[in-house]
């Protein structure tokens, strides 16, 4: 049913983030009446801001890392995305996920528009001392790009809600005053919202359910694999387990614990209470992340890193379904083989656009200095997905196009429709 033209480029040298968001804009692009400045315009960042951010190690030692914050476009409201500490964060990987940010708050019809960020360092390689030390100065480095008006940023890989909470403790010492509004993500107890840190692993759950109930069947007679086990992955996989899917599968950067008849998922330690304890657990196999991808089950979810399923691996999958909790798992050549084999793939920036939708939540409560019940933010939230949800698959149906590209469609619109009436373009 899928129409996406075929494209069999190899992933020989695997495309950045960025060179993968640009591609899918100019093929999303072809199917609705935009102007092509506008399109031209959004292949490029705003502004892409580089800091050197200097640690005193524990033992007294300097080390100097790089640190990002892209900042892609602010049409429809200020820059929002997450800081990820990677060893592989580049600008050029920020710029991409900064320009997945714009469509996925445009998929959410959210006033936010795209931004990312991140220091390339090894978490693991860091104490807490460090990491606090790092952020705080991080966050100073960033005081003049950042703001609770202009660029908010959020949690990613990497980091949580205790890194917010010293960025947004350090940037309250700039100003003199505490800016709760600075970042989302943070602790409940200093303006955070509940339910932020399940959001993007619940919006992935959601989405989900959806897909198998399109394709007219319940989850109780769906399988999953999850690929990853942290904010994305493990709360994913314990919402789908609850609501009666059987999660075959669960991996971390080490490896996956299988078993044909379910895990249990709530006693498999997250990456947050226990990193790399995955395959520590009871299960009658472990098998690697690379046969995770390839598992005969219902549904995929790669929930970790980017580029994980390729050219080389993509006739190997065997889900009817994929649904990408991580950002830009599937590379451009991947996608177009899945579309040709009739795998549904729903995109990231609807999936996992949960976590964008509960920040948005949590800069409400913080500009109104009120805080929402956990029930309320799951309530909303789940209206908000479903609103999205019957967006994408409006323009599925009325287009025959891919669910990429139906989101692709809805964000476009929606951002050039803003561009247009404010006037900023031509
Ligand atoms: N956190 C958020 O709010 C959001 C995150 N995302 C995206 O979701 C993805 C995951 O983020 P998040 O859950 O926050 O990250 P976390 O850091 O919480 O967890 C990452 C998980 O992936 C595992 N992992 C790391 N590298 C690999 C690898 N090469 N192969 C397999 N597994 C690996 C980690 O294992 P281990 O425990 O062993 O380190 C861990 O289980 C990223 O693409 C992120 O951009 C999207 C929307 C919102
Ligand atoms: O909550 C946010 O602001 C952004 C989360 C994020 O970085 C993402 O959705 O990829």
């Amino acid at each position: 049913m899928t129409t996406t033209p075929p494209t069999h480029e190899t992933d020989d040298e695997l495309d950045s983030a960025l060179v993968t968001a640009r591609r899918q804009l100019e093929r999303a692009a072809a199917h609705i009446d935009v102007d092509p400045g506008v399109i031209e315009r959004l292949k490029h960042p705003t502004k892409v801001q580089q800091v050197s951010v200097p640690l005193e190690r524990d033992d007294g030692s300097v080390e100097v890392y790089t640190g990002y914050r892209a900042q892609h476009d602010d049409v429809r409201g200020p820059y929002k995305g997450g800081l990820r500490y990677h060893p592989e964060v580049t600008a050029e990987e920020c710029t991409g996920l900064s320009m997945w940010m714009t469509w996925k708050c445009a998929v959410m019809d959210l006033p936010f528009g795209g931004g990312k960020g991140g220091v390339a360092v090894d978490p693991k390689s860091l104490s807490s001392d460090e990491t606090e030390r790092l952020t705080r100065r991080f966050a100073e480095e960033l005081r003049d790009v950042v703001g609770p008006t202009k660029d908010v940023p959020a949690p990613d890989m990497g980091t949580d809600a205790q890194t917010m909470a010293w960025f947004m403790d350090a940037y309250s010492m700039q100003q003199g005053e505490t800016v709760p509004g600075i970042v989302t993500g943070k602790p409940p107890v200093i303006g955070g919202s509940y339910g932020r840190e399940e959001a993007p692993g619940r919006s992935t759950a959601i989405v989900t359910r959806e897909a198998v109930d399109y394709n007219g069947r319940d989850l109780s007679d769906t399988t999953v694999a999850v690929q990853g086990f942290g904010s994305v992955g493990a709360n994913a996989a314990r919402l789908l387990e609850d609501w009666g899917a059987t999660i075959v599968a669960v991996s971390d950067v080490n490896g996956a614990i299988y078993d044909p008849d379910g895990l249990s998922t709530h006693d498999v330690p997250t990456h947050e209470e226990e990193p790399e304890a995955v395959l520590e657990q009871d299960a009658p196999e472990t098998i690697t992340n690379e046969d995770v991808l390839e598992l005969d089950v219902d549904v995929l979810i790669p929930a970790a890193v980017g580029n994980v399923i390729t050219a080389d691996n993509a006739d190997a999958i065997a889900a009817d379904i994929v649904v990408e909790g991580a950002n830009g798992p599937t590379t451009f050549a991947a996608d177009s083989i899945l579309a040709e084999r009739d795998v549904q793939v729903i995109p990231d920036i609807l999936a996992n656009a949960g976590g964008v939708t509960v920040s948005y939540f949590e800069w409400l409560q913080d500009i109104n200095r009120r805080q929402w019940s956990l029930e309320r933010v799951n309530a909303e939230l789940e209206e908000h997905m479903l609103e999205a949800w019957n967006d994408v698959r409006s323009e599925v149906e009325a287009k025959d196009l891919t669910w990429r590209d139906a989101a692709y469609v809805v964000a476009l619109s929606r951002i050039a429709e803003a561009k247009a009436t404010r006037g900023l373009w031509p």
